[in-house]
């Protein structure tokens, strides 16, 4: 009995994305179908190479090509492209080559906003995909001090645009770099935003997937008009888990809606302190608070951080937990967030983008 490629593209058109709610035949996943005999290579293309549904997706496709009467072998190459919001990017004209622009924000200070900025890029970067951070947080910059390049400076190469540091698989950009931090505290809101969009659009980016930026804690003028400027794909907020947190979050959610952008989902951290000595969980700031802000405002939960001394130390000596400390409960922690949040990328442009042609050779 000979296998057809048509047959192929039926049994991948009953696999189902279970994030985009979408077949993979027509989410244009499904490349270079080649048949030969009894045996069908062809590649899948993620949207993204943090896809937080991978295990699923391999081991449906997998069930679905042995249920295809005939073919013998197969053999599936996976591959990942990142697809930007309609427009171009989140920034759509701003900034033509970055695919989508992620804001992380918080209602208020001191969250850890900075922190989940920092290892959300990485592990996004460690997945393999191109990011930018730029921090845009006047009122403490601690990009460059998390990211150990506190004591470099950006350069430029013909005066008129800069080139990012890059550390850790980044590219980094912070306001930090280019001000003393007392001297952007007493600007005013007009200047500190045309401050804050130079660095969003005269950086030479280049190609990003994401660019994720870190911004200024709070719901005040310069966060939002900040927010409304630069058309992100969408927002992610973090919390820490007590109650009286969760009046900052609906705030930071209403300031979102004010300006469309999509709340991608809420993470909370300093969730729970696991003692280093007997090992006894604590939650210091309460637990669950994150959980039911999500639950009142039907947004997707990301995931929890626990409070640990290693995720602070990893700021401060500008070595991410991600990076130092790879295999560690908070770094698995924040690679989940991260996944979720590259997963919730992908569902909000496949919203905003028409189905792309599928290609079979
Ligand atoms: N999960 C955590 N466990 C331990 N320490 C943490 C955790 N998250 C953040 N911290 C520490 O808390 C401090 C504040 O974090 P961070 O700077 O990320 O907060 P922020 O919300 O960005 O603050 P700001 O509003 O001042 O910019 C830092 O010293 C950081 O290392």
């Amino acid at each position: 009995m000979s296998v057809s490629q048509a047959d192929v593209m039926t049994a991948m058109s009953k696999v189902i994305d279970p994030e985009l709610h979408v077949d993979l035949v027509k989410a244009g996943m499904v490349k270079d179908v080649r048949v030969t005999g009894d045996t069908v290579k062809l590649k899948i293309e993620l949207t993204t190479p943090a896809c937080p549904m991978k295990g699923k997706i391999q081991a449906d496709a997998e069930a679905a090509l042995k249920a295809v009467p005939g073919l013998k072998s197969f053999d599936i190459e996976w591959g990942a492209q990142v697809r930007g919001v309609a427009g171009g990017s989140g920034g759509g004209a701003l900034l033509p080559g970055v695919k989508n622009i992620l804001l992380v924000g918080a209602g208020k200070g001191g969250v850890g906003k900075s922190t989940v900025a920092v290892n959300l890029a990485t592990s996004l970067a460690q997945h393999g995909a191109k990011v930018g951070l730029l921090d845009a947080d006047f009122y403490g910059p601690s990009v460059p001090l998390m990211t150990g390049t506190a004591d470099k400076r950006p350069v430029s190469p013909n005066g008129k645009t800069l080139d990012p540091l890059v550390a850790h698989g980044l590219k980094i950009m912070s306001i930090g770099f280019l001000v003393e931090a007392d001297q952007a505290l007493i600007w005013r809101g007009p200047m500190l935003h045309g401050a804050l969009m130079q660095l969003v659009r005269d950086v030479n980016w280049g190609e990003l997937d994401y660019l994720i930026l870190d911004l200024p804690p709070g719901t005040g003028d310069v966060a939002l008009t900040l927010s409304q400027s630069v058309r992100a794909a969408g927002a992610v907020l973090v919390t820490t888990p007590q109650d009286v947190a969760l009046a900052d979050v609906v705030r930071a959610k209403q300031m979102f809606d004010k300006v469309h952008i999509p709340v991608l989902g809420i993470v909370e951290n300093m969730s729970q302190f696991v003692c280093p000595h007997c090992n006894k969980s604590t939650p210091i700031f309460n637990h669950g608070g994150g959980h039911k802000a999500a639950e009142m405002f039907g947004i997707p939960f990301l995931g929890e951080i626990p409070l640990d001394l290693k995720v602070r130390e990893a700021g401060d000596s500008g070595v991410p937990v991600v990076v130092g400390h790879k295999d560690s409960p908070e770094a698995k922690a924040f690679q989940d967030v991260a996944r979720a949040v590259a997963g919730r990328v992908s569902a909000q442009t496949m919203k905003s983008v028409p189905l792309p042609v599928m290609q079979a050779r």
